[in-house]
């Protein structure tokens, strides 16, 4: 069973320009560790034209196995070698990405979510060391073993005061004091202002500032989690941020990068993207730096700016995440359903994955059940027909990480299911991508995939140099599922992030005829089609549509 890596970098921010900054957090043990989650109501912000961004210092980084299914059939003599190269595939269709952190760093907890449906594990490089980091890398190519102690939570209590400070605390924090990383923070905030913490978990009044400390009072209580994001709001509008100019990525960013490049991820995702810029000074720091991999760069779409700046970003991009948690403290809550809409189908017009990211599941993180409205969070982001869905907390730090993941999975089966059967949807139009070199190819998927819906096709089946060639067969969303071969394993592993590709590395020869067969036994020696069944295939060197029955 391979487990082969990927991984997305989520960078943040660069200190000064910011409004919203990370909490460091005090040694733990220190302060008051709640047993039970307080639950809130959260309000949305009075509307206001908060047209700033707000940067963190989050900075995640992604990886990720294949699925590692149970294995259907034996290997017929000729593929014997080839699960090895490819793992176990199932032929679900929504891709899902969850977080690796304490609760899931394990050896077992690992291959249990690699088993359970996990596509893309991610790595946020702003918790947990680099060492960390390498070794959930390590573990995920090899599976080895490790544990790390759970994260705790802070309880704010109405009223109460505490003292929001910079200062680097050496050892222990005093109590009733939160650390804040971003330097600025004592000076651009003023008294009277309110501080909001992760859109509405908790709420704040500026008391006092003296030196570094700025005293508040709980006006909402609530819960501090840790990374919490903190915006400041003055006569109701979120601050402006001192200079939106700087670049989105830090040094420390740039740090994170080289190390991601330095172990073979697969995907960055940058947090906090305002505009194409970062991606793509990015991309071409990535070409620079690393002749053969081709890492793919991910932008989290979870600030105002984002929004106005969106198609220029999306295709700027090599995929885009929809990052609820830092969105929703930045726009009204409200309007988050309809933005996760809008954004996940540009992306499928633009032919780029996206996935639907944060508080899918957030009740799991405490119980092992997911809330009944969460259910249908789900469902809708399945019925949107996004590329992937993502955990966070649930995976990371919650109680039951492999209940959530299986909750994932079979909402996006149950709803795959009923997309199919179903005459529910209306097949969406696409505008030309109009990237001449690929227009043949793009006509050649098109008309592919509609042939394979007509006639009732059991499996598509494509040869891909560089994964465009499935990438636009997914986008065209079939209905069966679809084979992809890639004669490279880096290309094959960025497939796994699109919505229904079941890539597979295979050596591709000059002769056709061969490469068709050894993909057909290959696919026969999985379950994946058997004899009698109808499949369609196209290759881009080809630039053929063939129906082959399956002998
Ligand atoms: N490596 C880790 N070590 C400890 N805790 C982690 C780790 N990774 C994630 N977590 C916990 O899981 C939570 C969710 O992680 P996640 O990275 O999705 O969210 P985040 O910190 O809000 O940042 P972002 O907005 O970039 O997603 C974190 O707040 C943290 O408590
Ligand atoms: C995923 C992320 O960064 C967010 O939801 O804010
Ligand atoms: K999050
Ligand atoms: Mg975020």
């Amino acid at each position: 069973m391979a487990h082969s890596l990927q991984f997305s970098i989520s960078t943040p921010s660069t200190p000064f320009r910011t409004i919203s900054k990370r909490i460091a957090f005090a040694p733990k043990g220190y302060i008051h560790i709640p047993k039970h989650r307080v639950k809130l109501s959260v309000r949305s912000e009075v509307a206001s034209p908060a047209s700033s961004v707000s940067v963190s210092n989050t900075a995640a980084l992604h990886t990720t196995p294949f699925p590692v299914l149970p294995s259907f059939a034996e290997p017929s003599r000729e593929t014997e070698a080839e699960p090895k190269v490819n793992g176990l595939r199932g032929t679900q269709r929504t891709k899902l990405v969850c977080t690796i952190g304490p609760a899931t760093c394990g050896l077992d907890e690992l291959e249990e979510m690699a088993a359970g449906g996990m596509s893309v594990a991610r790595i946020n490089m702003c918790h947990g060391e680099r060492e960390w980091h390498r070794s959930v890398i390590e573990r995920v190519r090899r599976i080895n073993q490790e544990k790390v102690p759970y994260d705790t939570s802070i309880v704010f209590q109405d009223a109460d005061m505490w003292t929001f400070s910079v200062r680097s605390f050496n050892s222990i924090l005093p109590k009733h004091t939160v650390r804040v990383n971003y330097d600025g923070f004592a000076e651009d905030v003023k008294v009277g202002d309110e501080i909001v913490v992760d859109g509405g978990m908790a709420r704040f009044e500026v008391i006092e500032k003296i030196g570094p400390d700025v005293k508040c009072r709980c006006t909402d209580p609530g819960l501090l989690l840790p990374g919490a994001n903190l915006t400041f709001w003055r006569d109701g509008r979120l601050v402006q941020e001192r200079n939106a100019m700087l670049p989105t990525l830090s040094s420390k960013d740039w740090l994170d990068i080289d190390f991601g490049i330095a172990e073979g991820v697969d995907f960055f995702a940058v947090s906090f993207v305002k505009s194409a810029e970062v991606i793509n000074n990015l991309r071409s720091y990535i070409a620079a730096r690393s002749c053969d991999s081709n890492i793919a760069v991910i932008a989290k779409i979870e600030t105002v700016e984002s929004l106005k700046n969106l198609e220029e970003i999306v295709q700027a991009s090599d995929g885009v995440m929809v990052a609820r948690g830092d969105l929703g403290a930045q726009i009204p809550l409200e309007q988050v359903p309809s933005v996760q809409e809008k954004i996940v189908m540009l992306c499928r017009q633009l032919h780029k994955p996206v996935i639907v990211a944060s508080q899918l599941l957030e009740s799991m993180i405490q119980y092992p059940i997911p809330t009944r409205a969460e259910v249908a969070d789900v469902s809708e982001a399945v019925r949107q027909q996004a590329d992937a869905l993502m955990l966070s907390g649930e995976s990371a730090m919650g109680q039951y990480p492999h209940k959530a993941l299986s909750v994932l999975t079979s909402i996006s089966i149950r709803m795959e299911q009923w997309w199919r059967e179903g005459t529910h949807h209306q097949r969406m139009t696409f505008p030309d991508i109009n990237f001449s070199p690929y227009s043949i190819n793009e006509e050649l998927c098109n008309a592919a995939a509609k042939m394979a819906n007509k006639l009732g096709a059991d499996a598509l089946l494509v040869y891909t140099t560089t994964g465009h060639m499935a990438s636009l067969l997914s986008r065209c969303r079939p209905t069966c599922p679809i084979f992809a071969f890639t004669p490279s394993m880096s290309v094959m592993r960025r497939m796994n992030l699109h919505w229904g590709l079941i890539p597979f590395c295979l050596n591709v020869s000059d002769d056709v005829e061969s490469n068709l067969n050894s993909s057909i036994s290959l696919l026969k020696a999985r379950g994946l089609i058997k004899s009698g069944d109808t499949v369609v295939f196209i290759s881009d060197t080809l630039q053929t549509i063939q129906v082959i029955n399956v002998p």
